[in-house]
């Protein structure tokens, strides 16, 4: 199947994309016949093609290198702490395929050079990484992971609050429960105080 261009919030610019879309549409439509739908009656007859896209979008993180997403810094000379709190977060759980969804909070001290990097490049990292099949908990250490290794910063903080709806939608059905999950690095590991501070401006309660 011929490569097909799809539209990226994740690059801000079209991206040539590699997903088989012939191959989901096919799945998609068996699918539709296995749970006793008609793929061919009218309103179903568009639905594999637009799944297919649907899931070229999803996974999008797959074919993207997260590290290319903090090639930017800044000399900023800042050694304090750099918070961004309340960052939509948007996976999909790798067990059942469906939707969690909250925010994720990022805060890192930078390294003796005090370089930094964009506020956005934040962002899009966790975009990276949660437009892939994933777990929660994966998902946090690899932002903590690769804000490490790229920016060399004393300490990185992740914390992520979401709501599966494979949680909420079927099996235990307990909409509402939200997962805390987080990773924390470097100097805001061993050093309790810069970790307290670090998460009282990430949760103020
Ligand atoms: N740790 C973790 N578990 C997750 C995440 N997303 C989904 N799960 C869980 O993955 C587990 C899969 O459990 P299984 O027993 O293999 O599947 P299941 O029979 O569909 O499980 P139920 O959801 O309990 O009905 C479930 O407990 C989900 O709640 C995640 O991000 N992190
Ligand atoms: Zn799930």
């Amino acid at each position: 199947m011929a490569a097909r261009l799809i539209s990226g919030k994740l690059t801000g610019r079209p991206v040539e994309d590699a997903v088989d879309l012939g191959r989901i549409e096919k799945a998609v439509r068996e699918i539709l016949i296995a749970v006793g739908e008609d793929p061919d009656r009218d309103g179903l007859q568009q639905t594999p093609a637009r799944v297919a896209r649907a899931y070229a979008e999803l996974f999008a993180g797959l074919r993207v290198d997260p590290a290319q997403v903090l090639s930017t810094t800044f000399e900023a000379n800042h050694e304090e702490l750099v918070i961004v709190r309340d960052i939509d977060v948007m996976s999909l759980c790798e067990h059942h395929l469906l939707p969690f969804r909250g925010s994720a909070h990022i805060g890192y001290i930078p390294g003796p050079d005090g370089r930094i990097t964009g506020l956005s490049k934040l962002a899009r990292l966790v975009e990276v990484f949660a437009r892939r099949p994933q777990v929660q908990e994966r998902l946090t250490s690899q932002v903590a992971d690769l804000l490490m290794s790229k920016l060399a910063p004393r300490g990185v903080v992740v914390v992520l609050e979401c709501e599966h709806m494979c949680m909420a939608m079927r099996g235990i059905q307990k909409s509402g429960a939200k997962t805390i999950t987080s990773a924390v690095r470097g100097i805001l590991q061993t050093d309790s105080k810069s970790r307290s501070e670090a998460m009282a401006l990430i949760i103020p309660r």
